[in-house]
């Protein structure tokens, strides 16, 4: 079943267009990589299924994205909410300045919880979802900004995880990463998408690879191409995207 139904999407910032038309179907509980090269518009894509453009000025959306049937553009909407049903992780892990537990606590608090053991409740479970308990339990109480790179980006996804949500945006967020961490977060990524719908930007195609159901080839603003990631990878219908993966440009 899909989650995100997107249709006849363009985005203009000011007067550059910078998506043309872009249609598409996200499935429930699966991972869709998004992969093109630089400047094809794969981030402000992302970006647009949250609303994360609007913090940017001048941006035009017009088409439709819905989320769970609701146009996530209508004016009714509630921003706050929606970014709690539609989290991110980014491509720099970013730990706010404080301890590893007030990073995790710190959405669900901002949600108006302060039961400390629903907190700790919160905080445990997210942080055993990311597969970074075992490797903070003792130290909660320390800076975020001690942990590895690694490790503060699934101090990140744990941090996302606390409020919820359904659907996890993610823009190249391994792309800052030494292969082992990599490895890792990958790994975690496969485990939860039996409980979220994950989407992905990436520039490893290797990665896409392995890791994704669904790819989505972008380029220069348009999506050429959108189908199990084994067809894009081994039989894809348009040249562009067999010269893409082939290595011809990029
Ligand atoms: N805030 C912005 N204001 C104006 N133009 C922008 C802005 N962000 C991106 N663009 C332009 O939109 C186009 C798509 O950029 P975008 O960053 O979405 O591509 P991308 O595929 O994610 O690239 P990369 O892989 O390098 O991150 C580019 O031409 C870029 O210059």
């Amino acid at each position: 079943m899909s989650i995100i139904d997107v249709k006849n999407l363009d985005l203009f910032y000011g007067k550059q267009q910078a998506l043309f038309q872009i249609n598409l179907e996200i499935e429930e509980k699966s991972i869709t990589a998004f992969i093109g090269p630089s400047g094809c518009g794969k981030s402000t894509f992302l970006r647009t299924l949250n609303r994360m453009n609007d913090m940017i000025a001048n941006v035009e959306i017009t088409g439709e994205v819905l989320v769970d049937g609701v146009d996530i553009y209508d004016a009714k909407v509630d921003v706050e909410r929606l970014r709690k049903q539609i989290g991110m992780v980014f491509q720099q892990p970013n730990p706010f300045p404080k301890s590893i537990y007030d990073n995790v606590a710190f959405g669900p608090r901002m949600h108006g919880i302060t039961n400390r053991s629903t907190l700790d409740e919160i905080v445990e479970n997210s942080l055993k979802a990311a597969a970074l308990w075992e490797e903070v339990k003792d130290v909660l109480k320390k800076p975020a900004q001690g942990l590895s790179g690694g490790q503060q980006q699934r101090l990140c996804i744990a941090r996302a995880l606390a409020v919820n949500p359904q659907i996890l945006l993610m823009d190249e967020p391994t792309s800052a990463l030494d292969p082992i961490s990599t490895a890792k977060i990958e790994e975690l990524l496969e485990e939860l998408k039996s409980s979220y719908t994950i989407v992905i930007v990436t520039h490893n195609m290797q990665q896409a690879a392995r890791i994704s159901d669904k790819t989505a080839f972008f380029l220069s603003g348009e999506l050429v191409e959108y189908d199990d990631t084994s067809v894009i990878f081994q039989n894809p219908a348009d040249q562009r995207t067999e010269d893409y993966i082939t290595g011809r440009f990029g």
